[in-house]
């Protein structure tokens, strides 16, 4: 049997960064995935999404051209935006491919793999091989919810919806999360009558409640029918359409829709794992891991979607690197999501970073607020794109503990904040680097103006200052 230092299952987005890091130190390393590298980031999620959504946005941008005397005549073509994101795919896909890896010197095992003792894995039920220490990377996939008639009607997920050869006529959205809203809003811009239900009572429900409001005007203003606290009783088939009954505010209605997409969050992939026979615990269908990303059997470690924590590609990359640490160094670093950002890439975007106000209060009652809109912004009126905010949560001391923003690429422009929060530094700190007029962060740093003006004028320092000026004149 061969021997290795560390076994990586699962070619995704934090098993990559494991194995590329672990060889990159001298470690002997085994990478198991049935192929092709790259998980569901590459080819069934952001890649493709991002790429979809620049192409819905070129659509939206041009039919908004009228305003500017320029006529725009044309259907949207599918076809044209699944190639770009082919290429786009393709492109990034040389970052990923079998060849790169074992030119690392790392042992690639095209198949899957599943536990045949502590410290074995078995590869397609057939080659076993043996690992120090081992990493479970095996992503998550779509969860479907158990809702009468959906099996039968049909449906698509994240997997899927892009392999169609052509736009829903119109699309039902079950869930308001960022899956559901970035397609929601593209395949809306690319002509699909689009209807969003959510059950819980806001769409976005991990983000600020403050960032709620301008989304749903934008979707609303693009014909986007939001439907939040929810509830889909069943669905049925008819010739023509989809029929699905809903239960909206007590109230039963009804839409008919041609297609539908499942976007209900992610189930993680760990059944086929054999965990239970050696011990490794699992807790509502997730990997339980301790803060240095140990699961219950000390030398193997999880990272990435099959934990359960925060489903990004850059946490199952930052989790991949502290594992390098810990498995292949003997370090004992322990995982932190405090300056962990999130953008959900609808249009305008919606930045996360750290705290929520509610999450804030109902740790410290003392917290400061400060809040700037879009329309207070020079460059968001010059362009016309006043619907947002920036939004910065602080201690009394103004040490950074949230900040949230909705604008158009928000994600670029507020990660600034990241930094001086990764590094301590306070909101007035913002305040004092210069910002090139207009720039977009010009947004960010009027916010972390009003911390300053209310130091200055609503304590004792400004009357003394008055006093000064006086005798100094
Ligand atoms: C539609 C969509 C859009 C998204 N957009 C973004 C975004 O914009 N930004 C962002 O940060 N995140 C985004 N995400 C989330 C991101 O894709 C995931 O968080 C990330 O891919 C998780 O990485 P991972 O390594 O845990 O899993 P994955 O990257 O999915 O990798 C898992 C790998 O494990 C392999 N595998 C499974 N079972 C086995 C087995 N038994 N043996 C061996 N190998 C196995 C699979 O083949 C796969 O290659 C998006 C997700 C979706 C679905
Ligand atoms: N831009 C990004 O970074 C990005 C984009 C897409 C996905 N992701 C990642 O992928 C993860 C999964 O995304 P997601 O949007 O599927 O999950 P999610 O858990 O964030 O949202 C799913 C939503 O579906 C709702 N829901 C569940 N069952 C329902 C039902 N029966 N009827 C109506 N609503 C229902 C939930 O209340 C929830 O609001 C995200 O949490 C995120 O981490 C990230």
């Amino acid at each position: 049997m061969k021997k290795y230092d560390l076994i990586v299952l699962g070619g995704g987005a934090g098993g990559l960064v494991a194995a590329a890091g672990a060889a990159s130190f001298g470690a002997k390393v085994a990478l198991i995935d049935p192929g092709p590298l790259g998980g569901d980031c590459l080819w069934t999620g952001c890649v493709p999404t991002k790429s979809f959504i620049h192409s819905s946005k070129l659509i939206y941008t041009a039919k908004s051209a009228g305003e500017f005397g320029l006529k725009t005549e044309g259907k949207p073509e599918f076809k044209e935006a699944k190639a770009r994101l082919e290429r786009a795919i393709q492109t990034i896909q040389k970052h990923d491919d079998p060849q790169r890896f074992i030119d690392m010197g790392i042992d690639y095992y095209d198949g899957r793999g599943s536990f045949a003792g502590k410290h074995e894995m078995i590869i397609d039920g057939s080659e076993k091989i043996y690992g120090k220490r081992i990493v479970i990377a095996t992503g998550a996939r779509p969860f479907i919810p158990p809702i009468q008639g959906l099996r039968e009607a049909g449906y698509e997920t994240n997997e899927t919806i892009l392999k169609r050869s052509q736009t829903p006529k119109s699309l039902l959205v079950i869930g308001g999360g960022p899956i559901g809203l970035e397609y929601a809003q593209a395949f809306a811009r690319f002509g699909s009558q689009v209807t969003v239900v959510e059950m819980a009572p806001s769409i976005l429900i991990h983000d600020d409640e403050d960032c709620i409001p301008p989304i749903m005007k934008t979707l609303k203003e693009e014909g986007i029918q939001v439907f939040t606290d929810t509830e889909i009783k069943e669905i049925s088939v008819t010739k023509e359409a989809k029929q699905v009954v809903m239960i909206h505010q007590g109230k039963e209605q009804k839409i008919a829709v041609t297609d539908i997409l499942v976007a209900t969050g992610r189930t993680p992939n760990i059944e086929a794992l054999n965990l239970d026979s050696v011990g490794i615990q699992t807790e509502r269908g997730v990997i339980v891991v301790n803060d240095r990303l140990q699961t219950t059997l000390k030398h193997v470690y999880a990272v990435g979607d099959v934990i359960g924590k925060f489903a990004f590609t850059h946490a199952a990359g930052e989790e991949g690197k502290l594992v390098v640490s810990n498995a292949v160094l003997g370090l004992r670093r322990k995982v932190n999501y405090q300056h962990l950002p999130w953008v959900t890439y609808t249009d305008p975007q919606v930045f996360h970073l750290g705290m929520t106000e509610r999450e804030a209060r109902q740790k410290d009652t003392k917290i400061q607020v400060y809040k700037t809109t879009l329309a207070e912004a020079d460059r968001f009126i010059t362009e016309q794109t006043e619907a947002g905010l920036v939004k910065v949560i602080t201690d009394k001391r103004g040490v950074i503990l949230g900040a949230h923003a909705v604008g158009p690429d928000a994600g670029d422009w507020m990660q600034e904040i990241v930094f001086a929060k990764r590094y301590g530094h306070k909101i007035g700190d913002l305040s004092q680097v210069i910002h090139p007029y207009p720039a977009r962060t010009g947004a960010l740093q009027k916010t972390a103006d009003l911390f300053w003006r209310d130091k200055l004028f609503s304590s004792k320092i400004t009357k003394w200052i008055a006093r000064y000026v006086r005798w100094f004149r």
